[in-house]
């Protein structure tokens, strides 16, 4: 008899889940869990309502607002945008008709769909994951198969609880070695993008590997999984192991007792077999990983902290050269001027890719003891009301506001310009977020990408700082 196939991780979720694959090679996938939000599900709803059809699995599906709200006080009171309300309200209509479960707004599970997923253990190991967003890669960090789906599957998968799907090719990115001093897995997302490109990923599901990747705890995996999708992949995925089984543990909606046993013992089979065959590999050396920050307006234009802006005639090609020129003009630089040097109005710690305890803990411990600089605006976003109770409990929200930093509910906040937290045109602004597009933190606001821990160290210093001259002290 033959050998089996080596199959790699992403082959083996695939192959578990295929309902029926057509000549073409697009498969029927069952989706084992489905989690939605406001902004992307009341199309849906109202086409499954049209057709006068349930929700197939409501038991597998889970809604939450976190786009359109806001994180103030205000949150208590009523959403004043007449749009964000609808959104909410629609939202909330939909999940009481479909007997959808739904986290309401002010409870202390509500928060950023890809933080409360993971962290209720409602996304797991082994499982197939959709969102109709496209930040569901996140989940990829639990060695799951997530991605983002359109709001037309969103209503696919409620009414069939399956989504049909075209494969994707096997991307491998290593990370070997030991991250330096001041350096976090969201420097590690960023020079892979920085190398690869947004195209980088194109049609892959990335798999990140390697010691450097293995070494990171859950939250680290997640930052570098969220942004899997900013290099042009469907998902980003890392394999399981010994940190995912002791995360997963104990976790609300996570099997416990005997079915944990036995679900651990099915995700030991699941890291791709020795000998599988990637289509595209990647490899980088953590030791040579500087602090990193964006300086253009999409998230492969990073350089180190310690770099300059670049000068658009050292790019080799014209349509480059045009786009760089227009990227500084946006963003108020000139060719040559040191990073360190760009002053900062606004520090946003938050979003999906950087808003777990784990955040909390590496910005608080940077803020402890020192201020956040005159005239600048910093604020703490956590990405759930558990992370926010956790920081509490560990008097992370006093070290924030001793500091100066304004201490947040839980949201989107002002990763995208959907609520109240927004960029005012020109503002320069440090963000643990994940896109730097134009107007993305509001209209002609001006977004560096960079780590929980730069982020802090740009707050104190007032303008894009080297966190290793900002070290907890
Ligand atoms: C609003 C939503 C559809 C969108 C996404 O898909 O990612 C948002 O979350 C984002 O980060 O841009
Ligand atoms: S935090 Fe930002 S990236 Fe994440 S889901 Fe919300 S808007 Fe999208």
């Amino acid at each position: 008899m033959a050998e089996a196939r080596p199959r790699t991780l992403f082959d083996k979720i695939w192959d578990h889940h295929v309902v029926e694959t057509l000549p073409d090679g697009t498969a029927l996938l069952y989706i084992d869990r489905h989690l939605v939000h406001e902004v992307t599900s009341p199309q849906a709803f109202e086409g499954l309502r049209a057709a006068g059809r349930p929700v197939r699995r409501p038991d597998a599906t889970v809604a939450v607002v976190d786009h359109n709200i806001a994180t103030d006080a205000t949150r208590r009171t009523g959403i004043t945008d007449p749009e964000s309300r609808l959104q909410v309200e629609t939202l909330e209509r939909n999940v009481v008709e479909f007997g959808v479960p739904y986290i309401p707004l002010l409870d202390a599970r509500q928060g950023i769909v890809h933080v409360i997923g993971p962290e209720l253990g409602l996304s797991l190991p082994g499982m197939t994951i959709v969102c109709g967003d496209s930040h569901t890669s996140t989940h990829g960090a639990l060695g799951a198969l997530a991605f983002g789906i359109g709001t037309s599957e969103v209503e696919h998968v409620l009414a069939t609880q399956t989504l049909l799907q075209k494969p994707a090719k096997n991307m491998r990115v290593t990370v070997d070695g030991t991250l330096p001093l001041g350096c976090t897995a969201k420097d590690i997302v960023l020079a892979i993008i920085g190398k690869i490109g947004t195209a980088g990923g194109t049609g892959h599901v990335i798999e990140f590997a390697g010691e450097a990747i293995r070494a990171l705890d859950m939250a680290g995996r997640m930052t570098i999984c969220n942004m899997s999708i900013e290099a042009g992949a469907r998902a980003g995925m890392v394999a399981p192991d010994e940190t995912t089984f002791e995360y997963v543990r104990g976790k609300p909606h996570a099997p416990q007792g005997e079915a944990l046993e036995r679900a651990v013992a099915w995700w030991r089979s699941l890291p791709s077999d020795p000998g599988a065959v990637f289509d595209k590999e990647v490899t980088l050396r953590a030791e040579e990983i500087l602090p990193m920050v964006s300086w253009g307006t999409s998230p492969e234009d990073v350089l180190p902290i310690t770099g300059t802006v670049p000068d658009p005639s050292s790019f080799a090609d014209e349509a480059r050269q045009a786009q760089v020129k227009r990227m500084l003009d946006y963003m108020g630089l000139q060719a040559g001027q040191k990073l360190t040097d760009l002053k900062v109005d606004v520090v946003f710690i938050g979003s999906c890719t950087n808003s777990r305890i784990e955040d909390m803990r590496i910005a608080a411990d940077i803020a402890r003891g020192r201020k956040v600089a005159d005239g600048v605006r910093a604020m703490v976003v956590p990405g759930s009301g558990l992370v926010k109770q956790q920081a509490e409990a560990e008097g992370l929200d006093q070290v924030f506001k001793e500091a100066g930093f304004e201490w947040r509910e839980a949201g989107c906040s002002m990763c995208l310009g959907m609520n109240p937290d927004k960029l005012t045109p020109g503002q320069r602004c440090a963000s643990t977020s994940n896109r730097n597009f134009e107007g993305r933190q509001g209209p002609g606001g001006r977004t560096h990408l960079l780590s929980p821990a730069m982020a802090a160290a740009a707050a104190l210093a007032g303008h894009l700082a080297d966190v290793r001259e900002w070290q907890p002290r």
